[in-house]
């Protein structure tokens, strides 16, 4: 197999190393030795539970291919998102236009009494941020899309459209064909689940009955509307949904709601990274050792896609279940970002 690709590839551009698991990198050294670029972030390391290895990684390629070059000027961020990142624990970037910023960039914190709190200023904050430039992108990042559920909610409710990176991509022949006929189905009556039934019939309707892979993809994207039925209306679920694109096409112009591991390589002009209690970040299930430094390299990736302006947020209190409302302790960064901010 490496033969085969060998010769079909004169050079090989592997970016990303550090989320290669050494069985990898051991197929693209197989396929690329000797002439193969590697780019690669260590404090961008978030992919061990997959099995990326990324000391081992390093050293590997570093014993491989002598020529290292550094790359430490900025060309995404303000100074003060810059300064932000280099806080936690990142490489400090120079800022490749210091002077090309606007006054309004700085990194802010805010803390609310509870997610029903924060979910109002955000909803408050998005609109502004969306009204001030329409072509702005903003990105609304936690670490588990659970901790994204009243924002989610008071969107919705607030009538403001958003991409849920949760979802899985639509292929824009099926996106083409769920906004085609939503008309007809809202039409069918109040019923989401029987409007969602009938938006499925139309769109199987238009596809030829042996494109199996076509009619796959029309069969996921309603499962996954399906499961936001309960939540909010059809309309807004399927405006929720994000177009399948390539990993590198740059963002859409508004509102985008992801994990930091969705956002991986992305970036966005305002960037709210919310939940900073411990639990949330910290993850609950990685209190200690590597496992610990891997969260605050996933902090850093959500801090550093942002451009002009970060904002981080953290509540004083949660509902648990419905009856039990319990104080949240600050995580254990904040520290770090109100010495930085
Ligand atoms: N030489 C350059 N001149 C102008 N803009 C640049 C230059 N290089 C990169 N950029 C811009 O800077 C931003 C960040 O670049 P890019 O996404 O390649 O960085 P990266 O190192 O891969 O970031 P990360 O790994 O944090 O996602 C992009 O908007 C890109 O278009």
């Amino acid at each position: 197999m490496a033969r085969l690709y060998r010769e079909h590839f004169a050079v090989v551009l592997v970016d990303e190393v550090q989320d290669l698991s050494p069985l990898q990198l051991g197929m693209v050294q197989a396929i690329g030795a000797g002439r193969t670029t590697y780019a690669g972030d260590p404090a961008q390391g978030i992919y061990s539970f997959a099995g990326a290895r990324p000391s081992a990684v390093f050293a590997a390629i570093r014993a491989a291919a002598p020529t290292e070059v550094g790359l430490d000027v900025s060309y995404r961020s303000s100074p003060p998102v810059n300064q932000l990142a280099a806080e936690l624990g990142a490489t400090p970037l120079r800022c490749a236009t210091p002077d090309n910023w606007a006054d309004d960039c700085r990194v802010d914190l805010r803390v609310f009494e509870d997610t029903a709190a924060e979910a109002e200023a955000l909803v408050a904050a998005v609109r502004r941020d969306l009204a001030d430039d329409a072509n702005c992108t903003v990105g609304v990042m936690a670490r588990n899309f659970r901790r994204m559920t009243d924002i989610a909610r008071a969107l919705d409710l607030a009538g403001i459209d958003y991409q849920d990176w949760y979802q899985p991509t639509v292929v824009p022949q099926i996106a083409e064909l769920l906004h085609r006929h939503l008309p007809e189905a809202l039409a069918v009556g109040a019923d989401r689940a029987e409007q969602l039934a009938a938006l499925e019939r139309l769109c199987r309707s238009q596809l030829p009955p042996d494109d199996a892979p076509t009619l796959d993809e029309l069969s996921i994207a309603c499962e996954a509307l399906s499961d936001r039925l309960a939540t909010s209306p059809l309309q807004q679920t399927l405006a929720a949904f994000r177009p399948h694109t390539t990993s590198n096409a740059p963002v859409p112009p508004g509102l985008h709601l992801l994990t930091g591991h969705a956002g991986k390589g992305q970036e966005f002009d305002v960037g709210y990274v919310i939940g900073l209690e411990e639990g949330s970040i910290p993850d609950f299930r990685s209190t200690k050792g590597e496992a610990l430094t891997e969260e605050l390299r996933v902090l850093h990736v959500m801090a550093s896609r942002a451009r002009r302006r970060l904002v981080f947020t953290r509540v004083e209190n949660r509902w648990r279940t419905p009856r039990w409302y319990a104080a949240e302790r600050p995580s254990c960064w904040w520290h770090l970002l109100e010495r930085s901010s």
